[in-house]
């Protein structure tokens, strides 16, 4: 990335918005003096950062911009009303296509990302693709840009990143719901609530970070465990023979649906 390029992200107060920007301050990956930022909802995300020019005006964020980062809800894209000539915009909307975003904004030179919730603590997943227009030292500055944040990944093709939301770009909220399941069982079976909370986020975040370190399918452990025939097996088995992953991929499918573009 040039030294003088200026990255700016509409929508930068946002969760996802303020994510980026920070980790890349933060990084040294763009000085404050190269970062813009534009939000509708106003924020002090950057109050430690007072080089960082917060604008109202998108357009006037697009002028001062070379690379332009869109992070703003799908529904609110209608909204976005830049012409962004031949810049590079980075799109992290869901339910909306490269086509969609290059008609919205003007420019064909256009990324569409898929973050998540990680994002927030670097630890996000980032499967990206780049319209045929965006060039090979483009694609480098977007996994430079993206994996500030956690992992970034090239997809060959847009399609999957459709399903990609529902897997990963909402997969954050897999584990809190097992979370809220388990801690709602403990409570009911007498466990008092802060050894039930210390015991289920022990757990859940010491077994993904066991995973992380195999490095082997998950199902290998799942497995493992269940010929270890001992009291996880039972648990295992009868989790599975109730219908969990039936429940899960009905889950990830209806995501996966209101995913797709309408
Ligand atoms: N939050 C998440 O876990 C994930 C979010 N995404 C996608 O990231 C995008 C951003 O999502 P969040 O950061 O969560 O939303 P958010 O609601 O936290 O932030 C969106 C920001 O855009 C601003 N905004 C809205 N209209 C604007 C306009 N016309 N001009 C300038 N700013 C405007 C809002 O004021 C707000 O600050 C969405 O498209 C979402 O689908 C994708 C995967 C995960
Ligand atoms: O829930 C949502 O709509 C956003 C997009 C995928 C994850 N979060």
């Amino acid at each position: 990335m040039h030294e003088d390029t200026v990255v700016g992200i509409i929508g930068g107060q946002g969760w996802m918005g303020r994510s980026l920007g920070l980790a890349w301050l933060e990084q040294g990956l763009r000085p404050p003096e190269r970062l813009v930022i534009s939000s509708r909802s106003g924020g002090d995300a950057y109050r430690d950062w007072p080089e960082v020019r917060c604008v109202q005006d998108n357009r006037a964020l697009v002028d001062l911009a070379d690379v332009i980062v869109l992070s703003v809800r799908p529904q609110d894209l209608e909204r976005v009303d830049i012409d962004a000539g031949d810049k590079l915009v980075i799109s992290l909307l869901a339910m909306a296509s490269c086509q969609t975003v290059a008609s919205r904004v003007g420019s064909q030179r256009v990324v569409r990302a898929m973050p998540n919730a990680a994002a927030e603590i670097h630890r996000g997943y980032f499967p990206w693709y780049a319209t045929a227009q965006v060039s090979d030292v483009e694609r480098r500055l977007v996994q430079t840009l993206l994996e500030s944040c956690g992992t970034a990944r090239e997809l060959p093709k847009e399609s999957a990143l459709d399903y990609l939301t529902a897997l990963s770009g909402a997969g954050p909220a897999y584990p809190a719901l097992l979370a809220q399941s388990m801690l709602d069982h403990a409570r009911h079976s007498g466990i008092a609530d802060d050894i039930a909370l210390e015991a289920v986020m022990q757990t859940l975040v010491g077994g993904s970070l066991l995973l992380e370190r195999e490095g082997a399918d998950p199902g290998d452990m799942v497995e493992r465990l269940i010929a270890y025939d001992g009291t996880t097996a039972k648990g295992l088995r009868a989790m599975i023979d109730g219908g969990f992953n039936g429940i899960l991929h009905s889950g990830l499918e209806a995501a996966h649906e209101a995913a797709k573009e309408a």
